[in-house]
């Protein structure tokens, strides 16, 4: 679905993305994960087709002709429009007709219930909800998430999880960035660690409890971000 092939990305000289190779194929659930600054965010914008590398070359499967859903860590939405005015205006926009599918999308993520509320008037955790919401309305078939899970209470974070992992048992692919390892356990079948722009490992999530073993030994901050996977 989504190759890369030995990526370079650079900003005025400085080394962000340095030789990743990697492949994302229909129906995976990878979670991008490493230290800040690691390049987490500069690979899924890449990953995304938003930004283009320097070197290397990055192809993107043309059978995944939608375009793709990328929820952004900023919030992209209006103070003074309702929830329901939201979803209408991105309805409209993505010229998305199929109103079940929104229906569905507003059952699960409990968008009903504060659906005359003003976006000002939402907590952090509803405005995340309604983000994730605007953002998958036109059914991409392939999402990238990046901290999504940010703020978000139990109750708010479950409907989100719940949600994204029946999409991704329909085969839509994900791909987020989290450090919040309750996301991991419930949405990942697969990490990629990053470390300086490296891609330093990828292994499957059944897999954890040995890496995080590994990893307690490992001299980097990778160590404290495994210890604490529990
Ligand atoms: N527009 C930019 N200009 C200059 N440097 C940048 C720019 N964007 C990112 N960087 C640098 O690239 C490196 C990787 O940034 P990136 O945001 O991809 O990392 P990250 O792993 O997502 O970090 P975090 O977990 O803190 O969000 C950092 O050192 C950052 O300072």
């Amino acid at each position: 679905m989504l190759q890369l092939n030995n990526i370079i990305y650079k900003n005025k000289n400085k080394m962000i993305l340095n030789g990743i190779s990697a492949e994302v194929k229909q129906g995976d659930s990878i979670c991008l994960f490493g230290p800040n600054g690691a390049g987490k965010s500069t690979l899924l914008k890449m990953l995304a087709g938003l930004i283009e590398p320097d070197q290397g070359v990055y192809k993107q499967d043309k059978l995944t002709s939608k375009p793709v859903g990328y929820i952004p860590q900023q919030l992209a939405l209006f103070p003074n429009m309702t929830v329901k005015d939201h979803l209408s205006f991105y309805k409209k926009m993505t010229k998305q007709k199929d109103r079940e599918f929104i229906e569905a999308m507003s059952n699960a993520l409990s968008l009903n219930e504060i659906k005359k509320k003003k976006v000002e008037e939402l907590s952090g955790g509803m405005a995340r909800k309604l983000n994730l919401a605007v953002g998958l309305i036109h059914e991409p078939d392939i999402i990238f998430l990046d901290e999504a899970f940010v703020g978000v209470d139990l109750a708010a974070k479950h409907d989100m999880l719940q949600w994204l992992r029946l999409l991704n048992e329909d085969g839509v692919t994900i791909v987020l960035i989290t450090h919040d390892w309750h996301v991991i356990h419930h949405l990942a079948k697969t990490l990629w660690v990053l470390e300086d722009g490296r891609m330093v490992d990828q292994f499957s999530i059944e897999n954890l409890p040995q890496k995080a073993e590994e990893y307690k030994l490992v001299d980097s901050p990778l160590n404290k971000m495994f210890a604490v996977q529990n």
